[in-house]
């Protein structure tokens, strides 16, 4: 059994559902497909739970309006046969009933996530009754009578697998099962989500729940590339990436990846393949836990970063002073990236300031406390980037860019700098020409 998730650029229109389909009847072996939403509509839903919360009936009108219009000439484009297009118009017109009803009642996190989900929803159910129309017969599962993740952080793998068994045993036998990505249960057994981008998490949870053989990953490029192409231009795509660095990679910001994507499939060391769904000869990526040579692969940006300095000429060295700062971190669930000392500061950095106020009332009883926010986290990935002999080039970045921090020696793997985000794109670019573009560019 294999995995394949398409994302929202993949199904985001006719065209590229036809794609879609010639991917999956390439072959006959038995495939789970997870589809997000059409490329655009959770950014819409997003705006659309805006209103609701504003209680803007004019702009909710409005969205769900584009919404379904959107849908419908999906469904008018895709399907020939006109009693189904007919059964598929109710059905739509059905949700989106279901969905004004929902932006009608006051706003709260079930009603998000249950407005939010809405794309997968009703993507995957015109995909499904579009490949059963043409003769590719699938089943179409509700992920959320399986997607059960009490913990998101650390999934109940074996909870999914033995729900995800369950609902397919129920189902007529099939080699084809079409699902929703980003939906899920929460541990209250309300609908929740993956977080953005989490249907990529969704194809590895379930690639683990069920011991796939591999899960590919349908995108709009040919692999995780080397740097960001949004903001570098002459990027290659990466053949091999092992499961650290790329969760590294992932991590620190490149976007192809949802941060936890490869934590639920390491252990069973199930490959994830990257692949272009508009080039699928195109090698892509793999990633697994073979090392295919060592040295900087890859560099990636995190944005949203505040920096902190926690300072104290008194007692920051002393005996549990440190211990006392991330105690103030850990009781508000707060993670912390990168941290440097100096005889009387630490400097750390943080990406979730939804407790910051609190966390700083807590440090300001001992400490002077200054932040920094917009930030952005470059991170230099490879196995063993640190003996990489060129590495020594990306403190260069040091003569162009003013850099507020430096994490180099945390781990073999990752080098990461902390500039102003304004900095970002110039940091990105510069360490581009140093590191990739240079004659010498080799590794260990
Ligand atoms: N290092 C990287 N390698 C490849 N793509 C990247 C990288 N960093 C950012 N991206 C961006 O990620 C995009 C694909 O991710 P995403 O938009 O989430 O795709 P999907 O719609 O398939 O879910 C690419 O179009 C590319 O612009
Ligand atoms: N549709 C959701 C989930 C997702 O993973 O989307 P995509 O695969 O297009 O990044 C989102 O936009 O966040």
């Amino acid at each position: 059994m294999k995995i394949l998730k398409f994302g929202g650029t993949s199904v985001g229109s006719v065209e590229n559902l036809h794609k879609v389909k010639e991917i999956l009847t390439k072959d006959t072996e038995e495939k789970i497909v997870v589809c997000s939403a059409m490329s655009g509509v959770t950014n819409q839903l997003v705006k659309l739970i805006g209103s609701v919360k504003l209680k803007d009936a004019d702009a909710i009108n409005g969205i769900l309006h584009q919404l379904e219009n959107k849908h419908s000439i999906v469904i008018d484009e895709l399907i020939d046969d006109q009693k189904l297009k007919g059964e598929l118009k109710e059905r739509l017109s059905f949700m989106m009933t279901e969905m004004f009803d929902l932006c009608n009642q006051s706003y709260s996190e079930i009603v998000d996530a249950k407005i939010v989900t809405y794309g997968e929803t009703l993507l995957t159910y015109i995909f499904s009754n579009f490949l059963n129309t043409v003769g590719v017969y699938n089943e179409l599962l509700d992920a959320k009578e399986f997607m059960h993740v009490d913990n998101t952080d650390n999934p109940n793998i074996q909870k999914v697998g033995i729900k995800l068994n369950e609902v397919k045993e129920n189902r007529a036998q099939t080699n084809l099962y079409i699902t929703q990505g980003f939906v899920c249960k929460n541990h209250l057994g309300q609908i929740s989500t993956l977080k953005r981008g989490g249907s990529d998490y969704t194809a590895t949870i379930i690639g683990s729940a069920i011991d796939a053989q591999e899960v590919q990953i349908w995108t709009d490029i040919d692999g995780l590339h080397n740097n960001d192409p949004r903001y570098v231009e002459g990027t290659n795509p990466i053949a091999h990436l092992t499961y650290n660095e790329a969760a590294e990679l992932a991590y620190f910001g490149a976007k192809i990846l949802h941060p936890q994507t490869v934590s639920p499939i390491v252990d069973k060391d199930i490959p994830v393949l990257l692949k272009n769904t508009f080039d699928p000869e195109a090698t892509g990526t793999v990633i697994s836990n073979r090392i295919h040579n060592k040295g900087l692969k890859a560099i990636s940006a995190k944005d949203g970063i505040t920096a902190i300095k926690i300072k104290s000429n008194r007692m920051l060295m002393a005996h549990g002073y440190l211990r006392r700062i991330f105690e103030v971190f850990d009781n508000y669930h707060t993670s912390i990236d990168m941290i440097t000392t100096s005889e009387v500061a630490i400097s750390l950095t943080i990406d979730d300031t939804r407790n910051l106020e609190q966390i700083l009332k807590e440090l300001e009883g001992y400490a002077d406390v200054t932040i920094e926010e917009n930030h952005s986290i470059i991170c230099i990935v490879g196995e063993s980037v640190i003996d990489d002999k060129n590495s020594y080039k990306l403190f260069e970045i040091l003569n162009h860019i003013p850099v507020r921090m430096i994490s180099y020696g945390g781990s073999n793997n990752n080098i990461s700098i902390l500039v102003d985000t304004n900095d970002k794109i110039p940091t990105l670019q510069f360490l581009n020409k140093k590191l990739f573009l240079t004659p010498s560019h080799a590794v260990v």
